[in-house]
């Protein structure tokens, strides 16, 4: 079990990149592997929206992609889809509150990642109840990328977090780009989830690298 150390995974989390085909400004490989080259940590595959691959198309999608990832000992975390990610042996999952319950994914991948999206102190104290390994506290900014998210939040929910003597990993996710990731970092968060700003940027490479140095800057 590669990732089950809570420091560990910290680290990793830093720069936490998600993204599907729809998201890409250019081909999802090269998109990846720019990202990379610039200092990502931590990678989701997340094919949802309009124009997202099915079936055996996104299957290979996943595979290409999880390949680079470990190339790059990048941890590969599928968004949603626990069937793709068993069939894969992907690192893990990352689920929200109205996915496939935590228990019952926990069940169907013994020792991989399980990342859940909590809005509230009370889903994040029942996320570490039943064992997240990490939560995604969002919309922090706003964001065009998910029409369905719950109001924007800024950190206060992670501030909140880090008041306890809670230590769960938790990345902040919404609207997230280098020109903001420090406050994210600051109000206690291990790392910054980024789909737009890496993915629509003309040099995935650059704006990750941007991010990195916020990152690691803010976490000393
Ligand atoms: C790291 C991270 N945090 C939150 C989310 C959102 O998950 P969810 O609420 O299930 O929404 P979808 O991404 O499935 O549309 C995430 N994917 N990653
Ligand atoms: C996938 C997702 N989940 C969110 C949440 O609040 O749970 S916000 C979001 C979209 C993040 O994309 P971008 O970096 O382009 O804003
Ligand atoms: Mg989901």
């Amino acid at each position: 079990m590669p990732y089950t150390n809570e420091k560990k995974l910290k680290e990793l989390l830093q720069v936490y990149f998600i993204m599907g085909s729809p998201n890409c400004l250019k081909d999802p490989i090269l998109t990846l592997e720019e990202a990379i080259a610039g200092g990502i940590t931590f990678f989701q595959f997340r094919e949802k929206g309009t124009g997202a691959l099915k079936g055996e198309e996104k299957t290979k999608l996943a595979s290409e992609l999880q390949e680079i990832c470990r190339d790059h000992s990048i941890p590969f975390i599928v968004n949603d889809d626990i069937e793709l990610a068993i069939k894969l042996e992907a690192d893990g999952v990352h689920i929200g509150q109205d996915d496939e319950a935590l228990r019952v994914v926990r069940e169907k991948m013994p020792g991989k990642i399980i990342g859940l999206s909590a809005h509230t102190m009370e889903e994040v104290k029942t996320a570490i109840r039943e064992g997240a390994d990490y939560v995604g506290i969002g919309p922090i900014f706003p964001t065009l990328t998910k029409t369905d998210t719950k109001p924007v939040q800024g950190t206060k929910l992670v501030e909140e977090i880090r008041s306890t003597s809670l230590s769960i990993p938790i990345v902040g996710i919404g609207g997230i780009h280098a020109g903001n990731a420090a406050k994210v970092i600051e109000s206690g968060a291990d790392g910054v989830s980024i789909i737009t700003a890496i993915s629509q940027a003309v040099s995935p490479k650059e704006v990750a690298a941007q991010l990195k140095k916020v990152v690691l800057e803010k976490s000393k």
